[in-house]
Formats: structure tokens, sequence, C-alpha cells
């Protein structure tokens, strides 16, 4: 999967940009604060619906305008065509594809990017939120029926919230969703669990590539409730504590999986650098997983790839996407050595973007 062409405004300080990346790699070089970050988060936006980078999400739309757009096209290796474009006007976000207005999720599913930036190594050291957002993407991806199960489940935590929040203490009012809430979990843990273990498979072959120092790997899923009752059996007896809390404290919104090593059993062994190679080991595998899935790879945005790793790392990492023949965008205040060669460069300056020749 490519992007063709991608047209941006009033995102940030790129007020109107539009760039043709070519199918292979694509650098986009530029002092601090020119904008290059920006131009890797409008394609990640098309893909997730949201910013990789934390913060409000009013903060995209560019100081003084009333809205933003983002639009691309799409190619397929398959050669089948997508025009895909998100905007917010007001506080409304709209996603459209082809020309029709259609749900974010439609946008999600038909526009698949992997993103590595300063902020990645927080899937491997921070909160299980984090965790959890790379999983769900993963699963949703894979399996197509993953996104109503989650709604369904989302759907019945909200009630039974509700019921908490007013102090409802009748049983009968709270088995139906309890009921749909265990039916659901041991569904959707069973999938999140699965594609683990597919991912696992891939992530071996990287971490023995990036940290060869750490020995073996395993990925240690947590399903977010005890694993000797149910999880229905569980709400039934947590009621009266969740009421007490306003919310439901156990479930698979709470779950989290964790990386371990043969060497660094404990997150806490790892340095930020073994971190950071963690986690691309991680999106790596991501990556080719939705390949042996959707017989295509993922668009892969790497930004500031300088200042995240040193320059061994850098050449193994551009080494593989090259390998795998994906369409990479990297962002950077120079061009790595390693890409010299091969790369469409483009500059970018005061939100402004062109090719360099
Ligand atoms: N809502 C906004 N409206 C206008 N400008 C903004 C807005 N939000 C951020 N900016 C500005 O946009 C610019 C682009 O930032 P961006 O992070 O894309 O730059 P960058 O080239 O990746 O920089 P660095 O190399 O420092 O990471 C910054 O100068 C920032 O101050």
């Amino acid at each position: 999967m490519r992007v063709e062409k991608l047209s941006i405004q009033a995102l940030r300080c790129l007020d109107d940009v539009t760039v043709e990346p070519a199918p292979g790699m694509n650098v986009f070089i530029g002092a601090n604060g020119a904008g290059k970050t920006s131009l890797l988060e409008a394609v990640f936006l098309l893909s997730h619906g949201r910013s990789f980078r934390a913060g409000a999400r009013d903060a995209l739309l560019q100081r003084g305008a009333s809205a933003l757009t983002i639009y691309a096209e799409l190619v397929r290796d398959d050669g089948q065509r997508r025009r895909v474009g998100l905007g917010r006007e007001g506080q409304r976000w709209q996603a459209r594809l082809d020309g029709q207005s259609a749900p974010i999720s439609q946008l999600v599913s038909e526009c698949a990017v992997v993103s590595f930036d300063p902020g990645s190594h927080a899937l491997i050291a921070a909160g299980a939120e984090e965790r959890r957002r790379f999983l769900d993407w993963g699963v949703f991806h894979v399996e197509h029926d993953f996104l109503d199960l989650w709604r369904r489940y989302q759907r019945a935590l909200k009630q039974r919230n509700s019921l908490l929040r007013a102090g409802e203490t009748a049983g009968s009012l709270y088995l139906p969703w309890e009921r749909e809430l265990d039916d659901t979990a041991q569904a959707i843990t069973v999938w999140r669990k699965h594609y683990l273990d597919q991912l696992l498979v891939l992530v071996t072959k990287y971490v023995a590539q990036l940290v060869p120092e750490l020995g073996s790997v395993a990925l240690r899923y947590r399903q977010g409730w005890g694993d000797e009752w149910s999880l229905g059996e569980t709400l039934a007896a947590q009621r009266y504590r969740d009421m007490g809390r306003g919310h439901t404290t156990q479930g698979p919104h709470r779950a989290d999986w964790t990386v371990s090593y043969e060497y660094a059993p404990l997150r806490e062994h790892l340095s930020r650098g073994q971190e950071k190679l963690t986690a691309v080991a991680c999106l790596l595998a991501q990556a080719e997983l939705f390949a042996q899935h959707a017989g295509e790879w993922p668009i892969v945005c790497i930004d500031d790839l300088a200042s995240e790793l040193d320059q061994i790392h850098q050449a193994g990492l551009v080494g593989q996407l090259r390998d795998a023949h994906a369409q990479i965008l990297i962002s950077g205040t120079d061009c790595p050595p390693s890409l010299r060669s091969d790369a469409l460069l483009f500059h970018v300056e005061q939100g402004r973007v062109s090719p360099l020749l």
C-alpha cells in the first residue's frame, strides 16, 4: 500500500501542502519546527483517526483556521485505488472514502500506517493503554468482526457503569449487561491472545536482529480480570466495590501485555535504547503480520530517525524495510547516510514542502 498523493490544509503549521511521495523511500528534511512531524502525523491520522503525539486534538487545527483537511490517494499493491479524506470543521470530524461520507472506522480499515516516532518507546515503558491500542489496531486489521464485538462490549460497559453511578443495588438490572460483557470479553480475549501468538513469531525474528544480547523474548497477556473466575462471576462479586469507584474495574478494557527477555525479565532492566529497539521490533512485527494477512505492507512512517537510533540500528531498520518493498516516509534534520542513494528527498521549511532535485 502506498500514498501517491497527499494534500493537507491547516494542520498545525502546514497551511496548504501537496506532496507526491515515491513508492519506496522518502525523506523529509528540515530544521526544527519546520513541519516534518506534522506531515507524518497527517498520514497517521488517516489510518488511526488520532495523532501519534500526545496532547489535545484541538492543537492539530492551525491557529486562526476554522477547518482542517487531509486527503490522500492510496494505491494498493494489486492496483486498486482509494481516495481517503479526514476533515475537521468546528468540533466535528468527518471522514470521506471515494468522495462519500464514511465512518472513521472505515477509513482506518482502508488505510494502514505503522509509525515509529519519539513517543514509540511508550509502547514498552508507559501504561497499558498504549499497548492495548497497539494490540487492538493489529487485531482490528486481521479479524474483521473485532470492531463489532468491541462496540458490543463498550455498550454493555457503559450501561453497567451508569447503573453503578446511579447506586442501583438490584442484581437483576446488572445481569443482562454482565452476561453480555462476559460473552464479548471471552471472544475479545481469544482474538487478542491469538494475535499475540502470531506476533511473537515475528517479534522473535526482529529482536534477534536488533537486540540479540537480551536473549529469547516472551509476550505475556493479562486479560484484565483473574484467571480463576469468568468475567461474569467476577463482575457479580465486584458490584459493591465497583459502585464505590463509580466504574467497572475489571475486564478486557483493563487488559495489558508485556515483553520480557531471557536476560532482562523486567522492563526496568532495559536501557532507554533497548526500549526503543523493542518498540521497533514490535512495530516491524505488526507491519509484517499485517502484510501476511493483507498481502501487502502498510505504509511505514519514521519520525526523527537519526535522533532515535544509532547509525548501525538505523541502517538495520532501513535495510529490513527496503527488503520488504514498503513505502517509507522518514523525517529528520538531515538525510541518514544509508538513505542517500535511493530515497526521494523533500525539503520542509516553514510549513512548505518541496522535492529536492
Ligand atoms: N495549531 C497550530 N497552529 C499553528 N502552528 C502550530 C500549531 N501546532 C504546532 N504548530 C507549529 O508547527 C510547527 C511544526 O511542528 P513539527 O513538530 O511538525 O516540526 P518538526 O519539523 O517535526 O520539528 P522538530 O524537528 O523540532 O521535531 C512548529 O513550529 C509548531 O510551533
